[in-house]
């Protein structure tokens, strides 16, 4: 049967029936070869070690065991050459790594005691391959790295970069300080584990936000990354993303980080090349006329690394944007992917496939890192697709990707969380207007019936069965889940969403049943069911505002692109025809914002509003705004309404210097609102007046730089 490996291998031909494991086994080459790899080895042929026996030949080229396939593993980083036959395994790596990844291959291959008889002769089409721990909230936690570096080893990815926005050290101010003591004990074995799994452990600073261009902050730098090299780190970053002020100039930036090559990478020799996230990290901020980029493509050492997010800050990555930054940076792009991090749509999973990358582009990149989300488990699935694609581009198929990876990390209850990835995979509206496809097998039946519904004819019974059996299969499939013994760490992060999850399924079912009951005009029947679904819906809103609190996007979002509309519209036209059929008035619930948010910043303009019990906020951004003069942001009413509290944070002490809040009552004339600021916070004192609309106007007359913390309404 087609034999699947993961990564797919560049050529894999079968070249005889499969054999079974050999009773004895002689090792030849062991003792030069790569020791991870003969590690794997010994385990795998455990109790099998004999003088004579099947041989097993293993050793990187240039090793006399192998010296007579050297000629069959292509010249190139961590490729391998793997044969078997009834007679011996040679493996042979152009390089440790590559007799490591074969080994890998190995593993895969010796399912269920058998081996097959094969030739393979494999390598990466990427040269740096991996994550990037690049997001803001909640650092991976100790045990959730443990687990995703051997996941690394497995997949053939070769890089960790270590820089999570909300780690004190290495971020502003706390770039200069040493890590604690326990810390920096636990940063060292995770790098031991790292090196066992032939994974670069990169160790990243983000010091633009306050570092001074002076002597002191430069040795400072260097003083850091001496203390991780002293950790066992061999590989450093700097990142310069989302500051403002001083640390952005692309000359000062080159200099430092060409003194750090110079003084720091080049003189340790065993150090790997130095990477850089630059400040326009993404072509729509790009800014010919200024130059950052050509700049530093000119002035930085031809081996430091600079990172790259694409068109967007958030998007896919084809081959005409790759053209565009290598000739600006001189170099090949190092991509930094935006995908699956959630740090801007904290409420949602992204557990759908990894695509919309091109896939005749691998050799524009030097690198490719995923920005992964806070839920490391969760991550695994985007992780396991760029693996794939990283390593064999042209033939990366997103869907079996995308199935190897469930697999993967639940393999017993892999039918359920395919069900829960399958409805969970888009962000909903989000300010990087990025968004993935959801629910695409039940999308059509959902549309048709919906539209045959509404039109009063008779919708297709299969589809009424089709749908009901999804509800249901939702229900059982969030039940399996949340006793799974699979993958703990997994259920255990991602529980509220699963229980979300479920409740939507038996709100589906529930919302069939009314169907039902109007088919049969069967009052009582009804009114239960829409009793049901009303409980159901608030059991759902509850989950939604009790469970993963936070100041962004607060909430337990799940089927957001397809089935909740879908349950939502449903059961509203059900409620609409029992009251006309039956001349009642139940009440129909819309939950949707009826509120508008206004701007002619575009970095805001497609921001969601969010709609909590008694307020409206608009959903706070990572990035730094920039408003040019008379920009301005708007929350509009639906009617007016006396509000109880207004509040505005622009991560800036001196904003009431340049900026204002204000609020018409008719949406034509607006007046300041008097306002007291402690630290970053800009409280209004309410009036007695009813508002219309509140907004936030750079009244300056320059163009203005600050951060989107939060503008929320008390209603
Ligand atoms: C280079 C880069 O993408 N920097 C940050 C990143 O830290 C953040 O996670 C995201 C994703 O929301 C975007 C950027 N603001």
């Amino acid at each position: 049967q087609e034999i699947m490996l993961q990564p797919r291998p560049q050529d894999m031909k079968v070249i005889g029936k499969s054999l079974t494991l050999p009773e004895h086994v002689q090792l030849i080459g062991a003792d030069n070869a790569d020791t991870d790899a003969v590690n794997i080895l010994k385990d795998l042929f455990a109790g099998r070690m004999a003088k004579k026996g099947f041989k097993v030949i293993i050793g990187e080229k240039g090793d006399k065991a192998v010296k007579k396939y050297a000629r069959l593993v292509p010249q190139k980083p961590e490729a391998y050459y793997l044969s078997i036959d009834d007679k011996k395994l040679v493996l042979v790596g152009s390089d440790e790594r590559g007799t490591f990844y074969g080994m890998q291959t190995v593993s895969q291959l010796l399912k269920e005691g058998n081996l097959p008889q094969i030739n393979i002769t494999d390598y990466p089409d990427v040269r740096y391959r991996g994550v990037v721990e690049g997001f803001y909230g909640k650092p991976w936690s100790y045990e959730d790295r443990v687990s995703q570096l051997k996941f690394y080893g497995t997949n053939k990815l070769n890089t960790y970069i270590y820089g999570p926005k909300n780690d004190p050290f290495h971020s502003s101010p706390n770039w200069r300080k040493p890590y604690p003591q326990e810390e920096a004990a636990r940063m060292a074995e995770l790098v031991k584990l790292a090196k066992s799994n032939k994974v670069d452990f990169v160790w990243a600073i983000h010091p633009g936000q306050d570092i001074r261009w002076n002597d002191e902050d430069r040795e400072l730098l260097l003083q850091k990354f001496g203390q991780m090299y002293d950790l066992g780190i061999r590989s450093f970053a700097v990142f310069f993303d989302d500051i403002s002020g001083e640390g952005t100039d692309p000359l000062k930036q080159a200099e430092l980080l060409n003194y750090i090559d110079n003084q720091f990478v080049k003189v340790k020799k065993d150090v790997t090349p130095l990477v850089m996230c630059p400040t326009e990290y993404n072509k729509s901020w790009a800014n010919l006329e200024k130059g950052y980029l050509r700049t530093l493509g000119e002035k930085l050492n031809p081996s430091i690394q600079i990172m790259w997010t694409g068109d967007r800050v958030v998007a896919d990555i084809h081959r005409d944007g790759m053209d565009w930054i290598n000739t600006q940076i001189k170099r090949p792009a190092y991509i930094w992917w935006n995908f699956p991090v959630t740090d801007y749509v904290r409420d949602h999973l992204l557990m759908g496939p990894v695509y919309g990358n091109d896939t005749d582009i691998a050799q524009t990149m030097s690198g490719f890192v995923a920005n992964p989300m806070e839920h490391a488990e969760a991550s695994k699935v985007a992780i396991y697709g760029v693996a794939d694609y990283t390593w064999n581009m042209e033939k990366y198929d997103p869907n079996a990707a995308w199935q190897g990876s469930l697999k993967a990390i639940m393999p017993t209850n892999y039918e359920a969380l395919r069900v829960f990835a399958s409805h969970n995979s888009d962000l909903g509206v989000n300010g990087h207007k990025y968004r993935r496809e959801e629910s695409v097998i039940i999308k059509p039946v959902t549309e048709r019936f919906l539209t045959a519904f509404q039109s009063e004819s008779a919708y297709p019974k299969d589809d009424f069965t089709t749908l009901e059996r999804e509800f249901k299969s939702i229900v059982v499939a969030s039940d399996i889940l949340l006793r799974s013994k699979d993958n703990d760490l997994l259920i255990k992060d991602i529980n509220p969403w699963i229980k979300q999850f479920g409740l939507l399924g038996q709100t589906g079912a529930a919302v069939m049943d009314m169907l039902r009951d109007l088919e049969t005009s069967d009052k009582e029947s009804f009114k239960l069911d829409y009793s049901l679904v009303k409980e159901l819906k608030e059991q759902m809103f509850e989950l939604d505002a009790t469970n993963n609190i936070n100041p962004w996007q607060p909430g337990v979002k799940v089927g957001s692109l397809v089935l909740v509309p879908f349950v939502n519209n449903l059961y509203a036209q059900a409620t609409e025809r029992y009251n006309k059929q039956f001349g009642e008035n139940l009440a129909v619930v819309y939950d949707y914002c009826p509120h508008t948010l206004l701007s002619n910043i575009s970095q805001v303009k497609s921001l969601p509003l969010q709609l909590k019990e008694k307020t409206v906020s608009l959903s706070p951004s990572n990035e730094v705004i920039k408003a040019d003069k008379d920009a301005f942001i708007t929350i509009q009413l639906l009617k007016a309404t006396k509000l109880r509290s207004i509040e505005f944070n622009a991560g800036k002490a001196n904003l009431l210097q340049w900026g204002e809040l204000q609020f018409t009552t008719d949406g034509e004339n607006w007046q300041a609102l008097a306002c007291e600021q402690d630290g970053e916070l800009l409280k209004a004192t309410m009036g007695k007046e009813s508002v219309k609309a509140v907004r936030f106007l750079n009244k300056s007359g320059v163009p203005q730089e600050f951060y989107l913390r939060k503008f929320t309404l008390g209603l």
